[in-house]
């Protein structure tokens, strides 16, 4: 299905989806065209949530970035957020790791349960919250330190073994899972930052699958690479999602088709639709998601 889905998308005449991206200058206003964009469309629930969001407002001082979102995140699954620059997708991801605890301006208000508790608890460590949760960012940010340290780095923070031999072994295998190992097993003492753009990003990855977190979000995390990294750390997403739950903002349609399970589309800060990734590529119900996905802004 998603590879007729990827054939569909493809297979647009070229410039259709590149054009959806440069949004929305010459955009009429949905007021003026009478679209509702108020409600959401699509099926935001999940059986088996692994984050809920509730009633999600996000403000930057008095300006209101996200409006009333309530989307459930389901376990294991991967799945896309996507929109026109600007509609407050980086800030929703923000939200379910607290990130935005360190934006001072930014206040965030709704509910947002992990495994059913609370993440903005005053009892809630966000530290803690942050292995849980894990972040992967759009460019590279390996520490100035050795690939070895970079990976080692949450497990000795986080006490996560007792001694070097299972701290070798952990370093190891989040190389293995991160697709890299192969490629620096014999240079582990050399710095992270002398790696390739595409081999940071994997080694950032091995960083946060190290501390063992249960969701990885992933915010435009190719969008600093090659077509051929990119397209390793897309089938690394494919692997990972056996094992984590993933949340990733990507301005590559395709990209979101060939990844994601479930999409969800942002507009003005309001979450308008969301559905299999499938549907809302071939399918979609909501008319502003439709001008998004065919380039139709304006
Ligand atoms: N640190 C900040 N301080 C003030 N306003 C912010 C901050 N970060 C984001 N915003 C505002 O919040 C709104 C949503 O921004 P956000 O970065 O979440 O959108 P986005 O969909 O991720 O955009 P892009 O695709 O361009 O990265 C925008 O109006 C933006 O200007």
């Amino acid at each position: 299905m998603v590879k007729n889905m990827n054939k569909a998308l493809l297979s647009k005449p070229s410039g259709l989806v590149e054009q959806a991206l440069k949004v929305n200058k010459q955009t009429t206003t949905e007021d003026a065209l009478n679209i509702d964009y108020t409600a959401t469309v699509g099926q935001p629930n999940c059986q088996n949530a692994k984050f809920s969001t509730q009633n999600v407002n996000v403000y930057y001082a008095n300006n209101q970035a996200i409006h009333d979102v309530s989307l459930d995140i389901g376990a294991h699954e991967v799945i896309a957020l996507i929109g026109p620059s600007g509609c407050g997708k980086s800030t929703y991801l923000r939200c379910l790791n607290r990130m935005n605890d360190t934006i001072d301006i930014c206040r965030v208000e709704g509910q947002i349960l992990l495994d059913q508790e609370n993440i903005y608890h005053q009892k809630q460590d966000p530290v803690l919250l942050r292995a849980r949760v894990g972040m992967v960012f759009q460019k590279p940010n390996p520490f100035p330190k050795s690939i070895y340290d970079n990976v080692a780095y949450g497990p000795r923070i986080h006490g996560l073994t007792s001694n070097k031999a299972e701290l070798d072994e952990l370093v190891e295998a989040s190389l293995i899972k991160a697709g890299l190992f192969q490629e620096v097993k014999d240079r582990l003492q050399a710095p992270g930052t002398g790696l390739s753009g595409g081999q940071q990003q994997r080694l950032c990855i091995a960083r946060t699958i190290a501390v063992q977190p249960e969701v990885i979000l992933m915010d435009e995390p190719a969008s600093a690479l090659d077509p051929i990294a990119t397209a390793k750390i897309e089938e690394l997403i494919n692997e990972l999602k056996e094992n984590f739950t993933i949340v990733i903002v990507t301005h590559s349609m395709q990209q979101a088709a060939r990844v994601s399970q479930r999409t969800a589309y942002f507009h003005m800060g309001r979450l308008i639709e969301v559905g299999d990734t499938n549907q809302i590529f071939t399918n979609p119900a909501h008319e502003l998601t439709e001008k998004y996905i065919t380039g139709r802004f304006g």
